[in-house]
C-alpha cells in the first residue's frame, strides 16, 4: 500500500493548543483526519485504567498502535497527543511541537478547572521543554518543528504554514510512500 498524504504529530503540553491546531488544519486541507488520541483510545477500547493522581485515563499503548496502524498506512493523519515517542518513526513525516508562554498556559489550564497541582505540573513540563526534548530524542531533528501557540493570529499563521507544508509534501511525493517497507 502507498500513502499519498503525510502523517503529522501535533504535540505539546496540555493546553498548548494541539486540538485547536489539528481541527483547523483538517478543516483547511482536504483528506486529512484529526486523531484526538484520548478520544480515539476511548472509542477503540484502548483504555487500561484510571490514574487518580493525574486525573486521567491510562492508555494501553500496544492496543492503541494496533488500532491506528491501518489508518497510519493510509496516511493523512493529524495525531493530537501530549506524548509522541510511541509512534513508529516510519509512520511519521512531521512532528509539530506547540509552545506556550507559562503565564498564558497557567491561565488556560486554570480556566479549564484543573486542580492547582495539575496546573503546576503542566506548567513545569512546559518550562522544562519536556515535549520538545521527547520529539527531538525520538525523531530525526529535521522533521521536528517548534511553533508558538499564543494567540489567534499565531494559530492561523501556524495552520497556513502547515497546510503549505502538506501541499509541498504531496508535490514532492507524486507516487506516495510505500507503507509495506
Ligand atoms: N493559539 C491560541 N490562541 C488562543 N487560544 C488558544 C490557542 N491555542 C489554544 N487556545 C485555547 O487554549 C485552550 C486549550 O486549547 P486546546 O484544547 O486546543 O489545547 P490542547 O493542547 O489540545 O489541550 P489538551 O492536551 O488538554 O487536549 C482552549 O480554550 C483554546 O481555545
Amino acid at each position: 500500500m502507498f500513502r499519498k498524504l503525510p502523517n503529522i504529530i501535533v504535540t505539546g503540553t496540555p493546553g498548548c493548543g494541539k486540538t485547536s491546531h489539528a481541527e483547523l488544519l483538517c478543516e483547511q486541507v482536504k483528506g486529512l483526519t484529526h486523531i484526538n488520541v484520548s478520544e480515539f483510545a476511548k472509542n477503540n477500547d484502548c483504555i487500561d485504567g484510571y490514574d487518580k493522581e493525574r486525573d486521567s485515563a491510562i492508555v494501553d499503548e500496544d492496543k492503541l498502535l494496533d488500532a491506528l496502524e491501518p489508518l497510519a498506512c493510509k496516511g493523512g493523519l493529524v495525531i493530537d497527543w501530549h506524548c509522541c515517542e510511541i509512534f513508529p518513526e516510519r509512520w511519521i513525516d512531521l512532528v509539530v511541537v506547540l509552545r506556550c508562554n507559562n503565564t498564558m498556559l497557567y491561565n488556560r489550564l486554570t480556566k479549564r478547572g484543573y486542580k492547582e497541582s495539575k496546573v503546576r505540573e503542566n506548567v513545569e513540563v512546559e518550562i522544562m521543554q519536556v515535549l520538545l526534548t521527547e520529539a527531538k530524542d525520538n525523531y530525526d531533528e529535521n522533521i521536528v518543528i517548534e511553533l508558538a501557540s499564543e494567540d489567534v493570529d499565531s494559530l492561523d499563521e501556524n495552520v497556513s504554514r502547515l497546510a503549505q507544508w502538506v501541499e509541498n509534501w504531496v508535490k514532492d511525493h507524486p507516487d506516495g510512500i510505500d507503507t509495506s517497507l
